[in-house]
């Protein structure tokens, strides 16, 4: 860490003997004017765009100006007392070292693949801009991998350049000889190892003089793993569609940052949420992004930084919330608004949030294929249990709106735009005019591609309905959805009415065969620590007694079984369809 905390006396040094680029001018980036423009249509898409040029270096230009405070654009911290304060002039200084140690020392080139298994450091923020910088397409993966899954990410997807940190190392290693496309590997550590490059130490003696490519905006840049909650983790490719599309001005809604915010994205940096929710978002805006590294997940830790640091915007998975909720939470001074998404916020959990901190949280929903796609904004009617409406470029479709283009909606098996209040699934129409920002295809799987077109539409593979007024109402994944007595059930709408209950800490609700009903519904149940010692078959009628009073009768569990934890992926998503498989005596 001493490198870091030097850092910021030698980059002072080499900023006079930076060669200034004029960014080019942003596309309406620095207000909310355009909100509530037209519907995005292709032809407003510019063809070039790079996060890396268009916005860091268009904030180096504002800092240069004295137009930009003198805020930090990158604020880091760890539990040893480390701080690392970047503005966006250092980080484009290094990261324009990093595109050059990895075009010149590493020989990668445009197109090639770097796998960046980093924990949350600041060199994920200057491998990620450097790869941006030269067009080397960056596949994030969280340090939690191991040697197995670490096998299969660097096979399939063939990288040629792998940068990590101590931890992974020996993972890494161990399986080096099975990737022969694998060629460099980059260490960010304070010692050197055999073997390895030391990222640090190369940075340190890098030419800061680099120029960016000029990126097309349906040019490739990053690939995300998906989590695997349903099989094995599939390749999502994106365009630099996907940064341009935070730059917009009617997707500036979702988070309505503004120069003068802290914003800290809890998630780990192998997600998509930290990609897009860690860099693209609070660096369009020119705020400053918060990060604590947390190797550890705590909850205290959580709540520390909360009350100690100005941060008022925060993003983090439903898990967290909730294990803060578990903590006793005081009021936070600056924390202003909160977002969460990548699996369903239970009501419950939401109210317990709002009636503790007094702030609201905003729902979100997503997948690596599709970005941010609905949302609760901030100035919306909140309706408890549904994620929100769609939000640009993916706008809401009614039938009568024949003629628009990009929208999100509800559809049949064969890809028909169904009515409001019906359950089908969530559709994002593709044809004529794929959105910006929604994945390219999965990359070396034209079958799965193509098995997620449906008619216009790409379809998610969540089920939902959506009401009149636009709003989404998430019943599950296709695959979890429970089919039992001709009933179809949503595992969030049992797992929601469990969590009322105060025994419950968290459940997974699957379907389980039965002889007579062919389906039926079992919940996995962990329990709160006083109730562990309860009498168990007395719990299992209590809860199925609460559940048939606070929802419809027929959702109820018919079977109950008290575990431990539930499996969940490394992203912290439980893995519903393990459970089922192990019902059905498929495991
Ligand atoms: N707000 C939300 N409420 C409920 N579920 C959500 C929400 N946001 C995301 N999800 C779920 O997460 C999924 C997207 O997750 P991700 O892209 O990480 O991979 P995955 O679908 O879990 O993995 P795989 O495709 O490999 O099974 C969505 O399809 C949806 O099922």
């Amino acid at each position: 860490m001493q490198w870091l905390m030097r850092s910021r006396v030698l980059w002072g040094i080499h900023k006079s003997l930076h060669a200034f680029h004029p960014a080019p001018p942003p596309l309406r980036c620095q207000s909310l004017s355009g909100v509530g423009a037209p519907r995005w249509n292709d032809q407003d898409i510019p063809k070039e765009f790079n996060f890396a040029s268009y916005v860091v270096d268009y904030w180096v230009q504002m800092e240069k100006e004295g137009k930009r405070g003198p805020e930090p654009a990158l604020w880091w911290i760890n539990n040893q007392g480390d701080e690392v304060k970047w503005s966006f002039s250092e980080i484009k200084d290094l990261s324009c070292r990093v595109a050059n140690i990895l075009t010149q020392t590493c020989s990668l080139q445009q197109g090639d693949h770097l796998a960046l298994i980093l924990p949350r450091v600041p060199e994920w923020w200057l491998v990620a801009l450097g790869c941006i910088r030269t067009g080397i397409i960056f596949i994030p993966g969280t340090t939690q991998l191991k040697a197995k899954d670490i096998l299969y990410r660097l096979q399939v997807s063939k990288a040629k350049a792998v940068v990590t940190t101590d931890t992974v190392v020996s993972e890494i290693d161990s399986v080096v000889s099975e990737c022969p496309a694998l060629k460099t590997k980059l260490l960010v550590s304070d010692h050197s190892l055999h073997g390895w490059l030391d990222l640090r130490s190369l940075i340190r003696s890098a030419s800061p003089e680099h120029t960016c490519i000029k990126s097309k905006t349906k040019d490739p840049m990053i690939i995300f793993f998906t989590s695997g909650t349903t099989g094995l983790p599939k390749m999502a490719k994106h365009s630099h569609g996907l940064a341009l599309r935070s730059y917009l001005p009617t997707c500036r809604k979702l988070m309505r940052l503004k120069k003068s915010d802290v914003f800290w994205c809890v998630s780990d940096p192998g997600w998509i949420l930290a990609a897009v929710g860690g860099l693209f978002e609070p660096w369009t805006a020119g705020c400053t992004l918060f990060i604590h590294h947390l190797p550890q997940f705590d909850p205290k830790v959580i709540i520390k930084a909360l009350l100690e640091y100005p941060i008022t915007h925060c993003i983090a998975a439903p898990s967290v919330f909730r294990m803060i909720l578990q903590e006793k939470i005081p009021r936070f001074p600056t924390l202003k608004h909160c977002f969460t998404g990548g699996e369903s916020l239970l009501v419950e959990e939401f109210e317990k949030w709002k009636k503790q901190t007094g702030i609201l949280l905003h729902e979100i929903y997503g997948q690596s294929e599709t970005g941010v796609t609905c949302s609760v904004l901030q100035e919306m009617k909140i309706k408890p249990g549904s994620m929100g409406k769609a939000i640009s470029p993916f706008d809401v479709q009614f039938l009568k709106e024949a003629s628009a283009k990009n929208y999100i909606t509800i559809i049949d098996d064969k890809g028909n735009v169904l009515p409001p209040n019906t359950e089908g699934n969530i559709g994002i129409r593709i044809k004529p005019t794929r959105p910006v920002g929604l994945f390219m295809y999965y990359k070396d799987n034209p079958q799965k591609t193509a098995e997620v077109e449906c008619g216009e539409f790409y379809n998610t593979g969540d089920r939902a309905t959506m009401d009149a007024e636009g709003y989404i109402w998430f019943l599950g994944r296709s695959d979890d959805v429970i089919m039992s007595s001709g009933y179809r059930i949503g595992p969030s709408e049992v797992e929601n009415a469990l969590a009322e209950h105060p025994a419950v800490a968290e459940s997974a609700v699957v379907s389980s065969p039965d002889p007579t009903r062919g389906e039926v519904v079992k919940a996995f149940v962990v329990l709160n620590p006083p109730f562990r010692s309860h009498d168990q078959n007395q719990l299992t009628k209590e809860l199925q007694q609460h559940v048939r009073a606070v929802t419809a009768p027929y959702k109820y569990p018919r079977k109950v079984e008290f575990v431990p934890e539930l499996p969940k992926t490394i992203t912290g998503k439980i893995k519903r369809a393990e459970l089922r498989k192990k019902e059905f005596g498929q495991m």
